[in-house]
């Protein structure tokens, strides 16, 4: 199965977005691992140092010693690796997108979301009303963004 071979998951924010607050980067992330933790048996543990599981971190065009690229101002707007060691579950974020809590710009919430499903190993779903569908699409915060396409997928994989 393309997933981790355990529940317990760390998380590690390596560096931020001068688009946000420290705290609003926090929360964004900490509620996109909550999205997925609520209908599978992951738990996620940040940690502040040292290696963790999925790696979170901002860059541009070629950043640190990715072997993918970013493309500047919209495009790509972030990506991530499915479950495996080194950059395996590394979530990147293009720091040339406008970083938001709201609709404007890029809600890093709901790209974090849809990172999160490819580093725990869910590829794009076909439907569009799908958190995991290619193109970003703003909801409000309010709502729950995984459909029940998202949900057949992760429980598949895990548990
Ligand atoms: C080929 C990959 C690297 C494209 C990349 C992606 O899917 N990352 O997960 C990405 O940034 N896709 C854009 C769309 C695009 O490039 O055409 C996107 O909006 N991704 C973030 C997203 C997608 C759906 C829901 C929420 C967020
Ligand atoms: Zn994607």
């Amino acid at each position: 199965l393309p997933g981790w071979k355990k529940n317990n998951l760390t998380y590690r924010i390596v560096n931020y977005t001068p688009d946000m607050s420290k705290e609003e980067v926090d929360q964004a992330i900490q509620k996109s691992f909550k999205v997925w933790s609520t209908v599978t048996p992951l738990i996620f543990t940040r940690i502040q140092e040292g290696i963790a599981d999925i790696m979170i971190a901002f860059g541009t065009k070629a950043h640190g010693h990715c072997p993918r690229y970013f493309d500047g101002p919209l495009g790509v707007l972030a990506h991530a690796f499915p479950p495996g060691s080194g950059f395996g579950g590394d979530v990147h974020f293009d720091e040339d997108e406008d970083w938001t809590t709201g609709s404007d710009g890029f809600n890093l919430f709901l790209v974090a979301a849809h990172e999160v499903g490819h580093a725990l190993g869910l590829s794009h779903s076909n439907d569009q009303r799908a958190l995991m569908f290619p193109n970003y699409a703003y909801i409000s915060p309010s709502e729950f963004p995984l459909s029940p396409d998202d949900i057949s997928g992760i429980q598949s994989i895990y548990g």
